[in-house]
């Protein structure tokens, strides 16, 4: 599993071709097995996913350069309690990163953001979004799926897909100004049950390995990173109680990861479905959003006290 071409590690990539996506099938299987392999070794896999085209692709880009070009007012019209909601500037822990995160995939939520940014409308935006949104939580679905019967619990898949959140995160992130080295984002892991991917072809996400090498992810425009968040092993953890399965080999893994952007780069563009478990996810949200929690460890733990 994942290719060491020469001394440049590689993220494992997986093929969703038609064939592989055949429920039951040998292909099926066989995907499967290769998604719980990434999972387990990397975290995170990258997934080839033909059926997402270029014009997929280039429309909803197009929507989101032009949000993050309304002026700051405009921006900052969207505000929220819930931590990560509303636009996130120039904060201590997201020095290169502007970002909104939305509930999804609602109609409602995305028409009233929509309504509040472009007073007049933008119907390109508002569908675009959705159906973004519509097309990767089924692929999330279809993975999440093939995890849970090779696990042989395809049981809980059903009791689990019924409280399942999606938030579509916005992010765009500058190059570095004249005096500035790099522009990061800083290490973490994710706190949701999966995130989800998806970015215009500027390379600086990076995975870091068991074996604390860095990977670089490179972007196309019909792939998405998927990875694993501090959730996936919780809810893991209660499988394995709840059937008294005990997992024959490895487990899944939640990766460090960071955003370095590096002088002459292009603004980096980047969409997220972050997929959550509803447990008491906005209380760990918000425990991780304090400056004084640490981002690089596995929150949920800390914050379970386990
Ligand atoms: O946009 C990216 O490349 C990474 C985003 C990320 O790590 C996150 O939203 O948690
Ligand atoms: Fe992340």
């Amino acid at each position: 599993m994942g290719s060491q071409s020469g001394s440049f590690p590689e993220l494992p990539v997986i093929e969703f071709s038609l064939e592989n996506r055949n429920p039951g099938t040998d292909m099926w299987i066989s995907t499967s097995k290769r998604v719980v392999l990434g999972l387990e070794e990397y975290g995170c896999f990258v997934a080839a996913y033909p059926s997402f085209t270029s014009q997929a692709h280039n429309e909803i880009f197009h929507e989101l350069e032009a949000l993050f070009d309304l002026p700051t007012e405009i921006k900052l019209r969207n505000t929220s309690k819930k931590p990560y909601f509303a636009y996130v500037g120039n904060t201590p822990s997201f020095l290169c990163m502007r970002s909104w995160a939305l509930i999804m995939p609602r109609q409602s939520k995305v028409s009233s953001f929509t309504n509040l940014l472009w007073p007049a409308g933008n119907e390109w935006f508002c569908n675009g979004a959705l159906a973004f949104s519509k097309k990767v939580s089924e692929f999330e679905q279809m993975v999440k799926r093939m995890v849970f019967e090779s696990y042989r619990v395809k049981k809980y898949y059903d009791s689990h897909f019924t409280s399942t959140d999606y938030l579509l995160r916005l992010m765009k992130y500058r190059v570095p100004e004249m005096n500035e080295t790099n522009c990061s984002c800083h290490v973490h892991t994710d706190k949701s049950f999966m995130t989800i991917l998806h970015q215009n072809q500027v390379d600086g996400l990076e995975v870091k390995t068991k074996d604390g090498d860095w990977i670089a992810f490179e972007p196309s425009l019909s792939s998405f990173l998927v990875m694993a968040g501090d959730a996936f092993l919780e809810v893991m953890e209660n499988v394995s109680m709840a059937f008294e399965q005990v997992w024959s080999n490895g487990r899944i893994h939640s990766p460090l990861h960071q955003v370095l952007l590096k002088k002459k780069q292009s603004p980096k563009y980047s969409l997220g479905l972050l997929i959550f478990h509803t447990f008491d996810h906005y209380g760990l949200l918000r425990y991780f959003s304090q400056d004084s929690v640490p981002k690089d460890v596995c929150s949920a733990k800390a914050y379970y006290g386990v």
